[in-house]
């Protein structure tokens, strides 16, 4: 807080200036916390620990085998990704929750929840609240009412735990009530931060599409105002709800893009940072037959195999760290593929241009490598902070600052760079075909035996 507000003054304004604030957050990470003291009960667990793998099992084997036994209410598969699962966990691991559950003192929500219980106030005052869109990613909401689900809270066993009050996007969540040069500004808007990317890069119309390559790298595809059931391998999610205004996406999650990069930097220590391993990249122009299948806990979207692991194949005594450092950027790519492959086989519709940002949207050599691999043309904002663009166009929507997503024509849309596919179809196939054979070699080093699930 006390950073953001060195960086509004040095802007030229005040605190006081400001008319309204939006949150925008990883999603289905979660914290567990105190009602009475607002302390936290065990340290928040991020969406891509896969530590709650065990109780996936527990879960997919109650629902006699079947992973996707909640996909037509919540759009989503039994896996370790979603909120649900790790709250599962937490009761059955954690004295300190189950305990506070027992005495009717648990809370619990995602990350945007805890933010805003915090910044109204916490302790004894702090409102309890999530979006929908975050509340899409906790598998405790049923995807077509938009209300939370007594069939999804029964099958996980939460019976009578407090769950956040569920609101749209844009609402008057509270004021903010920290002492600290904030008071009285009224929080009205909040998103998932993919959602928010979507918002930022006004895929508004259905057809439209972003990718958000950060740690992770997340394709959401607008559907309109239904959500799509039969997804075959891609969640169903809300994408917004600006009042009556609401949208549904496809979403293909891809659980390692940008975090591959610092895992060279921190556990090989082979690079100094993001920006060498695109110098090294640069200087082969292909991979020389070597493939690295990032996946270090599982993959999500469309394969969803927990028992898949990293594998770095195709070496050969020729290979060298550039073709490594290139072969870690095409590993997104191809996954991007996959997953577009199967939203354009269930959309009718294949997609023309994919909208980008995120940390590795910074890279130009990964996102011509993506226009290569996806042969469609890849469209990157000069500002490239579209999480925080969309979680400020949900607040000025409920602040009034904007009256709909149509008063929006003009954002952002400066200085665009159009990546064209410049490789020919054969090529593209050849490369595609050989990430498919290392793909099969990533599977099965996890055990117990995979729950494959697909929905
Ligand atoms: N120039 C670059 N080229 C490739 N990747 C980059 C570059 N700069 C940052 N990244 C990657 O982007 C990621 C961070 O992106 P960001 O959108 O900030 O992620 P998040 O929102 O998930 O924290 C890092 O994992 C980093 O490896
Ligand atoms: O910002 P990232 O890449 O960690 O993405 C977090 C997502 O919300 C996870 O679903």
């Amino acid at each position: 807080m006390q950073h953001a507000l060195l960086k509004i003054e040095a802007a030229g304004y005040q605190a006081s200036d400001l008319a309204c604030v939006g949150i925008t957050n990883q999603r289905e990470s979660i914290v567990t916390w105190d009602k009475l003291t607002g302390e936290p009960l065990h340290p928040a667990i991020l969406w891509s620990d896969a530590r709650t793998s065990s109780t996936v099992h527990e879960l997919v084997e109650k629902a006699n085998g079947d992973a996707n036994v909640l996909v037509p209410l919540t759009g989503l598969p039994l896996n370790t990704y979603f909120t649900a699962v790790k709250l599962r966990w937490l009761l059955d691991h954690v004295p300190a929750v189950a305990q506070a559950r027992d005495q009717g003192r648990l809370l619990f929500g995602t990350m945007d929840s805890w933010i805003i219980y915090n910044l109204t106030g916490g302790a004894g005052k702090g409102i309890v609240a999530t979006d929908v869109t975050n509340a899409s990613r906790t598998m405790l909401m049923n995807i077509h009412t938009l209300q939370w689900s007594q069939e999804a809270i029964s099958f996980f066993g939460f019976e009578g735990i407090d769950l956040p009050k569920l609101q749209s996007s844009s609402h008057s969540f509270g004021s903010i009530c920290t002492q600290d040069g904030y008071d009285g500004v009224p929080i009205t808007g909040c998103l998932g931060d993919q959602q928010a990317a979507m918002v930022g890069q006004k895929c508004f119309n259905p057809g439209d599409a972003k990718s958000t390559f950060g740690t992770g790298c997340f394709m959401l595809f607008n559907t309109g105002d239904r959500p799509v059931m039969d997804a075959q391998g891609l969640l169903s999610t809300v994408a917004y709800q600006f009042g009556d205004d609401k949208a549904y996406a496809l979403e293909g999650s891809v659980a390692v893009a940008g975090s591959s990069l610092n895992w060279l930097r921190d556990n090989l220590r082979v690079v100094r940072d993001a920006q060498q391993v695109n110098e090294l990249a640069s200087q082969v122009e292909d991979c020389g037959g070597a493939y690295f299948v990032t996946a270090f806990a599982g993959l999500f979207a469309p394969y969803w195999r927990e028992d898949a692991r990293g594998t770095i194949c195709g070496l050969t005594q020729f290979t060298r760290l550039e073709h490594l450092c290139r072969a870690t950027l095409e590993a997104v790519c191809y996954q991007t593929k996959a997953i577009l492959d199967v939203m354009n086989n269930v959309s009718g519709q294949p997609l023309r241009i994919l909208k980008v940002d995120g940390g590795m949207s910074n890279s130009d050599l990964c996102m011509q490598i993506q226009a290569d691999v996806l042969g469609i043309e890849v469209d990157r904002p000069l500002m490239r902070e579209s999480t925080a663009l969309g979680a400020a166009i949900a607040a000025g929507l409920g602040a009034g600052i904007w009256s709909s997503v149509h008063d929006l024509q003009k954002v952002n849309q400066q200085g665009r760079t159009i990546f064209e596919a410049k490789i020919s179809q054969d090529k593209r196939d050849q490369m595609y075909q050989g990430w498919q054979k290392a793909v099969q070699s990533a599977y099965g080093w996890s055990l117990p035996t995979p729950v494959a699930a697909t929905c």
